[in-house]
């Protein structure tokens, strides 16, 4: 049941006409992210889309402050401001950003996943599911300009892109770090790093929750270019230019051939992975490392 209803939600926005969502700012012109004339923005307050129709690019930036962690509201106007852009042929790449200065994702949002109902934790987890799925499977170039720190579900996202630029900055840290929390990575993300960076030194990342700072995230390939931090969009930019060479049909159907079967793994089993997610977070232990964790984030001010 609990199921059905995430199911509906989502799908009851997904379906929603674009200009009737209640949190649109539908075609606002403002500054181009590349420059020059002709940049619409639209999106939501919290998911914002600057697109350039002239270049075929569009870039999201996400905008929940303080920390941009990716509550159900994130993780579903993001997949709605991407399939807006899957389904409209101008659109050819993507670049994945922050609007909240020295912070790219804080993750996952801890207080979706702590002190909520069952039927929220399967509505919660499906968003997510959903929203890794969009995002590695996408027909566009997607490329990401991480311009902050990005823990656990912000280094997901990052991960899904076909490409990943980080900000040369010593605080701007990468990697999947939740055995910290006491929580485990899904199959799925691990599958995600694995693809990337190789078995072995995913094993490790994950075993001991590493976050990588700029110059050992190189290293190790989870991320592809480190640039000095005002240059990280004009990477991307330049990345873009590359990536949109290359004839749009042999390079999606190369994507699809490289990533289809590990998201055809979820899809598979997708409602068992909700009810082992369930069962997971339910436990007393889970739920307690869970608050032990966001107090200790909430201390570190006072
Ligand atoms: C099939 C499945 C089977 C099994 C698996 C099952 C389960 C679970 C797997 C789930 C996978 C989880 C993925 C995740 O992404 S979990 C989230 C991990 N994120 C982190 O560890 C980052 C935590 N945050 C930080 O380290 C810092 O906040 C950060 C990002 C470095 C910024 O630091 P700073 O600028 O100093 O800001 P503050 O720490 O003061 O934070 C401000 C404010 O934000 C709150 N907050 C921070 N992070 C989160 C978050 N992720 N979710 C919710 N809220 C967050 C923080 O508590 C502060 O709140 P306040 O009320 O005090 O203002």
């Amino acid at each position: 049941m609990a199921l059905m209803v995430g199911a509906r939600v989502l799908a009851r926005n997904l379906l929603r006409p674009w200009s009737r969502l209640p949190d649109a700012v539908p075609g606002r012109t403002g500054p181009a992210a590349g420059g020059g004339d002709g940049v619409r923005c639209f999106g939501s307050p919290r998911v914002l889309v600057e697109t350039d129709p002239a270049k075929g690019v569009a870039v999201i930036k996400l905008k929940n402050p303080p920390v941009n962690s990716l509550s159900l509201e994130v993780l579903t106007e993001f997949v709605i401001s991407l399939e807006k852009l899957e389904n409209d042929k101008t659109f050819r790449g993507v670049i994945v950003t922050s609007d909240c200065p020295g912070i790219f994702s804080a993750g996952l949002d801890l207080t979706e996943m702590c002190g909520k109902s069952q039927a929220h934790y399967a509505e919660y987890w499906r968003a997510v599911q959903e929203l890794w799925l969009r995002l590695y499977l996408s027909n566009l170039v997607v490329i990401a300009a991480i311009n902050g720190v990005s823990p656990a579900g912000g280094c997901l996202i990052s991960l899904t892109c076909d490409y990943r630029v980080l900000a040369d900055n010593p605080k701007y840290s990468i990697g999947l770090n939740e055995t910290l929390l006491g929580i485990v990575a899904p199959s799925w993300f691990k599958d995600t790093l694995v693809n990337t960076v190789g078995h072995r030194t995913a094993e490790r990342a994950l075993q001991l929750g590493l976050l990588f700072p700029p110059a050992e995230a190189l290293r190790v390939g989870i991320v592809d270019q480190v640039v000095p931090e005002d240059q990280v969009h004009s990477a991307a930019l330049s990345v873009m230019a590359r990536w949109l060479a290359i004839p749009d049909h042999a390079r999606q159907l190369t994507k699809n051939l490289m990533r289809k079967p590990t998201a055809d793994r979820l899809v598979k089993q997708r409602d068992a992975d909700i009810q082992y997610f369930l069962q997971f977070i339910s436990r007393d232990s889970i739920q307690k490392s869970l608050r032990v964790y966001l107090d200790k984030l909430r201390q570190k001010k006072g």
